[in-house]
């Protein structure tokens, strides 16, 4: 037969066949249950092929995008962001089978786009809800990857420093994080030096509460000097030692806390949280408020420059271990105070100062925290301090601050590292008290050691931070002392 006459006879026959088919299928739809059963079975399990299709591309999408580098000039930005919108706008024109690809542009145009915030606000005006809903699922993707991935980028390499599990320390598995050097340091070697996320001066020693042990700088607890530069700005009549502290402090947290009056009103919420502070010479309450005044320091910002940390502050302080702290009246004080003097200004912050939450925050506070000691006089008669579960350093302790690296260091009986703050303000530098090898987990005191026994030492662990010492140096006293 010829090839021609093979195909026609071909075709007809599929028409054919394409004919009944259609005829028994629609046949069967009508009248057998049965069948439409599988076909309604059939159809979920195309809905759910689709899906996991979907989330298979989405997933793929964004390991793909994460290797890219995007153009870094301007006009190289602009143009492919402008590129990236059309081929999506093309791709969802041309329908469902689109979608994906479509959703893939409008996510690669979000990463070069100055105000992603603003650009998802457009996106979920302007096209459709499914390619809106990809783009979306593909952020949220980005956003657990890079908290997956956490601890290997951050500390930053430069700092020589690495969180991992610890060789030893409590049997808790969530307790078990330790830092450990990624080189050798040497004895007096600074080995990383970091800022604090939230720090706060004694209020025996804050200006305004008439101190008369000598003046700190209220941002940086630096101690002034006659030439120092003062302003006072607030309510907290703090003063400050240059005028960079005083537009840091405004900025990240004074300007919202404490507004700046000439005759303040003594019944209004700032000045009960100075009251609450100065009464009790308690600085959590007030290192709290000013953590959560720069988080939403730090969420404005970002929804005004659209630059965006890698991590957030409360993203590091998320993975922080903590004790609960009890809650009894003077708690309930705090946090009804907090969330009054919040709720004037920030819609949802009353919310988000729950009970729990600012419990929790406490605990990570009050167990992470370091004594800070900037002072230059250490003969000071500074006033005996009531919140005492802070990690020592050397007297005279002038204030605490809260770190995202340090907070990580196990205590050591016999450590090999003390803190120090060689600026003379709130920068915390670790410094090698021995030779430290690559690959050995740093340890610090948490509590002043001279002339105490283990036993001695250990109670005080327990009854400040409820942990049963197990460094090497207890461990081996406790079994001299069982011999
Ligand atoms: C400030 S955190 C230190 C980092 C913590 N290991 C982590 O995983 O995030 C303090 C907690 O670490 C544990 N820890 C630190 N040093 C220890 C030691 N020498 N013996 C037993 N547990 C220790 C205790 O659970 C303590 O409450």
């Amino acid at each position: 037969m010829e090839l021609k006459k093979s195909i026609f006879i071909g075709v007809c026959a599929l028409g054919v066949i394409g004919v009944s088919y259609a005829v028994y299928w629609d046949y069967m739809r009508r009248n057998d249950p049965e069948f439409r059963k599988n076909l309604t079975k059939r159809k979920k399990a195309a809905v759910e092929d689709a899906k996991v299709k979907a989330a298979d591309f989405l997933r793929k999408a964004v390991e793909e995008v994460a290797k890219e580098t995007f153009p870094a000039d301007v006009t190289t930005r602009e143009k492919y962001f402008m590129e990236q919108v059309a081929k999506g706008e093309s791709l969802f024109g041309n329908g469902e089978d689109g979608y994906l690809d479509a959703a893939l542009c409008f996510y690669k145009a979000l990463k070069v786009y100055p105000n992603p915030v603003e650009l998802i606000m457009i996106y979920q005006k302007t096209v459709p809800e499914t390619v809106f809903n990809f783009v979306y699922e593909m952020m949220s993707l980005e956003v657990k990857k890079k908290q997956a991935e956490y601890f290997e980028n951050f500390p930053p390499r430069e700092m020589n420093v690495r969180i991992k599990e610890a060789s030893q320390g409590s049997s808790d598995e969530h307790a078990r994080r330790g830092l450990f050097v990624t080189k050798d340091f040497f004895p007096g070697d600074v080995i990383f030096k970091e800022q604090p996320i939230a720090s706060a001066l004694d209020p025996s020693l804050e200006v305004g509460f008439q101190s008369n042990t000598g003046d700190y700088c209220s941002y940086c607890l630096k101690e002034l000097t006659k030439e120092s530069f003062r302003e006072e700005t607030d309510l907290f009549e703090a003063v400050y030692c240059s005028k960079n502290c005083r537009e840091k402090a405004t900025n990240e947290y004074a300007a919202l806390l404490f507004t700046s009056s000439d005759s303040p009103d003594p019944e209004s919420k700032e000045a009960r949280l100075v009251e609450l502070v100065k009464s009790g010479n308690v600085k959590f309450p007030l290192m709290i408020a000013r953590f959560l005044a720069k988080m939403v320091h730090e969420e404005t910002q970002k929804v005004a420059t659209g630059v965006e940390e890698e991590y957030t502050t409360w993203d590091h302080v998320e993975r922080l271990r903590f004790l609960t702290v009890p809650s009894t009246d003077k708690e309930a004080r705090e946090i009804k105070l907090l969330r009054d003097l919040f709720a004037a200004k920030v819609p949802g912050m009353e919310e988000f100062i729950s009970e729990e939450r600012y419990l929790m925050l406490k605990g990570k506070l009050m167990y992470n925290a370091y004594g800070i000691s900037t002072s230059r006089d250490n003969e000071k008669n500074i006033r005996e301090n009531t919140e005492e579960t802070i990690r020592s350093s050397k007297p005279p302790v002038i204030g605490a601050g809260f770190y995202r690296i340090a907070s990580y260091i196990n205590n050591s009986c016999d450590p090999n590292t003390e803190t120090k703050f060689l600026n003379k303000n709130s920068e915390l530098s670790i410094v090698a008290t021995k030779h430290i090898k690559a690959g050995d987990e740093l340890t610090i005191s948490y509590i002043r050691t001279e002339n105490k026994d283990v036993k001695s030492r250990r109670d005080e662990l327990e009854a400040k931070w409820r942990l049963r010492c197990e460094c090497t140096k207890c461990q081996s006293e406790s079994e001299e002392s069982t011999v």
